[in-house]
């Protein structure tokens, strides 16, 4: 059976969700999928970072609180993230990148991408940044080292938005994307609704594990402009920077607004829409709207989000999912892993078929 060794790059929710998953899952998904699955190494900015090319005992890492968590006393740890080295010259299959999103630069993410994949290793994130800001070019790094790229969780979490179009929509012309992406705002327009404050409405979307590290992100829309982006360049072949996307957040929107629309049937929500123009470009823009209740995207709620695709075909068909959550997007990671050794199966087969060995 084959086995991929995972170097886990920012232990915080979303990569601790994955060793979970293998930890507690590791030999039902093995015998599912046929394929096993080995932490070797764990890097973060503050715990520092834990080899053991034999597999990581994953055990007490798993049963200490997140906070608590120190490599340097362990063999083979350290209190450095020693990332670079981690990434080049432990030996594993696949980096999962899970760092922070930095939505200016995408950096240290970019950098920790671009060393895997020259290092010859399958890459896959849940981190927009590296995939917003410069994901044709390290699709063709990858592509030039015979390895993978793969970043399904950037866009609403586990639920398969990019897979579904760009596997499943062959055939169909789509002209735009719109969509509620981001977990925190909508949950905490929720909440507003409900009378809750915006501080205390936060507060909760981050012990629920939606919130970005830092929530002005969500807040101020810059997370779900980076989606639009990925939608828009992923979908729409569009090359989109971030500074052509319009970009406003709900912090404008005052409590009072967020309950009188609501005594009036109607839900604020934000929005994130790209659209392609006849003479092929492609408009994008994140801002809050007044959706009236029959609208589809009026009764998205929580942390629930939906991408509506506009298409040539078939109309509008949406996808709708968790857009957060720690364990959702521990699963687009393992969707990713799926993915890739599905692609690698096959070409393998391939080979092996023009070789006339099979
Ligand atoms: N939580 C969610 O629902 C979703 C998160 N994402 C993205 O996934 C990524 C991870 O999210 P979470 O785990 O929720 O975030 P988190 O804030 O819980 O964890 C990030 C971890 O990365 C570590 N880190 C930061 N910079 C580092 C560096 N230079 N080297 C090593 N470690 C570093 C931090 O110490 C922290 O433990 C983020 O980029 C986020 O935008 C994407 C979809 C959904
Ligand atoms: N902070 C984001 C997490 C997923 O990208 C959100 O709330 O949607």
């Amino acid at each position: 059976m084959s086995r991929y060794d995972l170097a886990l790059i920012g232990f915080g929710g979303v990569n601790r969700a994955l060793a979970e998953l293998v930890f507690q899952r590791g030999d039902s998904l093995a015998e599912e999928l046929g394929f096993a699955l080995r932490v070797v190494a764990i890097t973060d900015l503050r715990a520092g970072s834990l080899v053991d090319t034999d597999g990581i005992d994953l055990a007490p890492l798993l049963a200490a609180e997140p906070g608590e968590l120190d490599f340097a006393g362990l063999p083979g740890g350290s209190t450095d993230p020693r990332n670079e080295w981690v990434i080049r010259h432990v030996p594993s299959d696949v980096v999962v990148e899970a760092t922070f999103t930095n939505p200016a630069d995408g950096e240290p993410a970019l950098s920790h991408v671009r060393w895997a994949l020259e290092s010859g290793k399958h890459v896959c994130t849940t981190n927009k940044g590296p995939v917003a800001l410069a994901g044709q070019a390290l699709k063709a790094l990858a592509a030039e080292h015979g390895v993978s790229f793969e970043f399904e969780g950037s866009v609403l979490s586990g639920t398969p938005v990019l897979r579904t179009a760009q596997s499943l929509f062959g055939g169909l012309e789509i002209t735009g994307v719109e969509g509620i992406m981001n977990g925190t705002s909508n949950y905490v327009l929720g909440r507003i609704e409900e009378g809750v404050d915006l501080p205390a409405a936060i507060a909760e979307a981050q012990e629920l594990g939606y919130a970005e590290a830092d929530p002005t992100a969500d807040i101020e829309g810059h997370d779900v402009q980076l989606k639009v982006m990925i939608l828009a360049n992923e979908v729409l072949g569009a090359d989109l920077r971030r500074e052509d996307i319009f970009c406003e957040g709900i912090s404008t929107i005052t409590p009072d607004e967020v309950r009188d629309a609501a005594s009036k049937g109607l839900r604020w929500k934000l929005v994130g829409s790209a659209t392609r123009n006849e003479d092929g470009s492609v408009d994008a823009r994140v801002a809050p709207l007044a959706l009236p209740s029959h609208h589809p995207l009026a009764g998205i709620s929580g942390p629930v989000n939906a991408v509506s695709f506009h298409t040539d075909l078939l109309g509008t068909v949406t996808v709708s999912g968790p857009g957060a959550g720690r364990i959702e997007t521990a699963y687009a990671l393992l969707s990713d892993i799926i993915a890739i050794h599905q692609r690698h199966t096959s070409a393998t087969r391939r080979v092996l078929q023009e070789t006339h060995l099979v």
